[in-house]
């Protein structure tokens, strides 16, 4: 299905920009990578690890770096990079930084030495560049003190250096952390630089990516729009027709307001209700989107479709599967009416971001499957629909800030996400009208008093899960035996790891009293105080 899903997705988003290319061999953070290098106004994409040279060579590449993985260099079948793509560095003299696996590649394919190290290391550790007898400088520790802390995650380690490297840092554990190249243009790092624990890190990436590749620093966010609307127009043609995927969420909303400028009344906005939205959701999101971003979204209602597929089933990725199949039955049927009316439809537009590729299918990198996201890995092979997803390379907060570049709403930008299955995903166990519904009326009473407290805004995603148990209760003298409802609110900007946010007393309180004395069905509210990882925001 994975590759299914990357033939039928077109990929939009940069045209031949000056670019850094990120080779990911499947680390967790080479989406970090990637961010840290679009905060200095600097484009760049990640590519598979295994990228050939003719898909780089198409662009203007100023600089190549390597992500870390979960492989050993040394273990068969590991990835590696393309031996065509060697030669163009090589040719072109592109300098190129391999961090963690992407140092350990560098040290293989050069003539070192890599193999397991005595102990693994996680967490900091200082890097000290003290007593290395050098006569040169290491340029990607421009301006760095002697010695600094960064963040380590490794369990092999380099053993001899590579051909024609130098040996530019060393840490208590590990001899080489960091090693370089100058002629060949070269640089390689034991450690993150790239995470957040690494306080100097931004400072090296800055070194490599501007000081040494001279990357232009003048990407913004509008360009890419800008960009999307030019290509867009070119991918789908004078006459082309494109049905939009529109739930009324930041993402689809800004996809749905850039395709609006891009084709105008040749874009059809359709929000599916598929019986699990919350409560007065399609009806909300009609009227905000109409009224406040000039999108002309049409509702197609097909709750029994979706409820009746659902029946009997309480498997979390069946239903992700099935949620995700049923989406584009009912995208076809609308497809086919535009067709019968405009002549041609062939495109469908989705807000999909970069986290909802990454954690469904191993997209650049060999990264693992952690849950089939509804639109990426739900998607039926037969699907007749090209895809185009024009925010697919971004994040969550660049979103909002494209969106607030875009002159979106406030209310658009800043609501919190909520997932294409919907409450499917919330009522654990079976799916039943009869349950969605209680989880609705619990659902709304949560939102309401976050909104009285004030901490909307502080919290990045907050949402009640019915859980398949039942427990016993006391309620006017009476004995009940009723449903548990938990309520889960996390603090994240990127959605990838996320923290249970710490809800004050008083409000867990005013929330639980009401859900328990005005939602018929519950009787006991439970608070979700797990982070990511290792649990996950939504529950299934
Ligand atoms: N009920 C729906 N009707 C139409 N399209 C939907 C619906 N739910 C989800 N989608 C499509 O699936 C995509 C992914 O859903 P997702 O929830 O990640 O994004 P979103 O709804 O646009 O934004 P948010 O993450 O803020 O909720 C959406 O961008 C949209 O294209
Ligand atoms: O549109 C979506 N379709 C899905 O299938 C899906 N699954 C999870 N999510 C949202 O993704 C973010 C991360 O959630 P997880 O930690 O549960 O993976 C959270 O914001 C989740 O709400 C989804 N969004
Ligand atoms: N984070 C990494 O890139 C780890 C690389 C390699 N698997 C190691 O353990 O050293
Ligand atoms: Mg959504």
């Amino acid at each position: 299905m994975s590759e299914e899903y990357l033939k039928q997705s077109s990929q939009l988003g940069n045209l031949d920009r000056p670019q850094i290319a990120i080779l990911d061999f499947g680390s967790q953070y080479s989406h970090l990578i990637a961010r840290r290098v679009r905060e200095m106004n600097v484009y760049c994409e990640l590519y598979s690890c295994k990228v050939s040279r003719s898909e780089l060579e198409a662009h203007s590449i100023t600089g190549i770096i390597l992500s870390g993985g979960p492989n050993s260099v040394y273990d068969e079948g590991s990835p590696h990079v393309d031996a065509g793509v060697w030669d163009l560095v090589k040719e072109r003299s592109i300098p190129l930084f391999g961090i963690c696996y992407g140092m350990q590649e560098l040290a293989h394919v050069f003539g070192g030495r890599v193999a397991p190290g005595q102990e693994r290391e996680y967490g900091k550790a200082t890097v000290s560049q003290k007593g290395l007898n050098n006569d040169e400088e290491c340029a990607i520790f421009k301006g760095l003190p002697e010695e600094f802390i960064m963040w380590m995650s490794h369990g092999d380690k380099l053993h001899e250096i590579p051909t024609g490297f130098k040996k530019m840092g060393s840490t208590k554990n590990a001899d080489m952390v960091a090693i370089q190249n100058l002629e060949t243009k070269m640089w390689g790092v034991q450690f993150h630089p790239e995470v957040t624990h690494s306080p100097e890190g931004p400072n090296i990436l800055k070194n490599f990516v501007v000081g040494i590749c001279n990357s232009p620093q003048n990407w913004v966010m509008t360009d890419y729009a800008n960009e999307f609307i030019e290509q867009v127009r070119e991918t789908v043609g004078p006459d082309g027709h494109v049905i939009g995927a529109v739930s009324g969420g930041v993402d689809s909303t800004v996809a749905a307001v850039l395709m609006n400028k891009a084709i105008g009344h040749r874009f059809h906005a359709v929000l599916v209700d598929n019986g699990c939205l919350r409560k007065d959701e399609a009806t909300k999101v009609l009227k905000r989107l109409r009224e406040d971003c000039g999108i002309d979204l049409h509702c197609h209602d097909a709750a029994d479709l979706f409820l009746g597929k659902l029946k009997g089933i309480t498997e979390p990725e069946q239903k992700r599967k099935i949620i995700g199949g049923t989406f584009i039955e009912v995208f076809q049927i609308e497809a086919d009416k535009i067709i019968k009316d405009a002549g041609r439809c062939d495109f469908l537009l989705q807000g999909t971001l970069y986290p909802d590729v990454i954690e469904s299918i191993s997209y650049k990198g060999p990264s693992a499957c952690i849950k089939t996201h509804h639109n990426v890995g739900g998607l039926p092979a037969s699907m007749k629909l090209k895809l185009i997803e024009p925010l697919r390379e971004l994040f969550k907060d660049e979103v909002r800030s494209l969106g607030m570049a875009l002159g979106i709403d406030e209310p658009s930008v800043w609501r919190h996400p909520f997932p294409g299955p919907g409450l499917a995903i919330r009522v654990l166990g079976e799916v039943t009208d009869e349950r969605v519904k209680i989880l609705q009326e619990a659902d709304d009473i949560l939102i309401q008093e976050l909104w009285n407290f004030n901490v909307y805004r502080d919290i990045a995603q907050a949402f009640a899960v019915l859980l398949p148990v039942k427990s016993v209760g006391v309620m006017g003298d009476g004995r009940t035996y009723e449903n548990v409802c938990s309520i889960r609110c996390v603090t994240t900007t990127d959605f990838m790891t996320a923290e249970f946010y710490r809800m004050p007393y008083d409000l867990m309180e005013t929330i639980s009293n009401r859900i328990i004395n005005e939602v018929r069905g519950i009787n006991r509210v439970c608070y979700d105080i797990s982070s990511k990882p290792p649990a996950t925001v939504e529950w299934e």
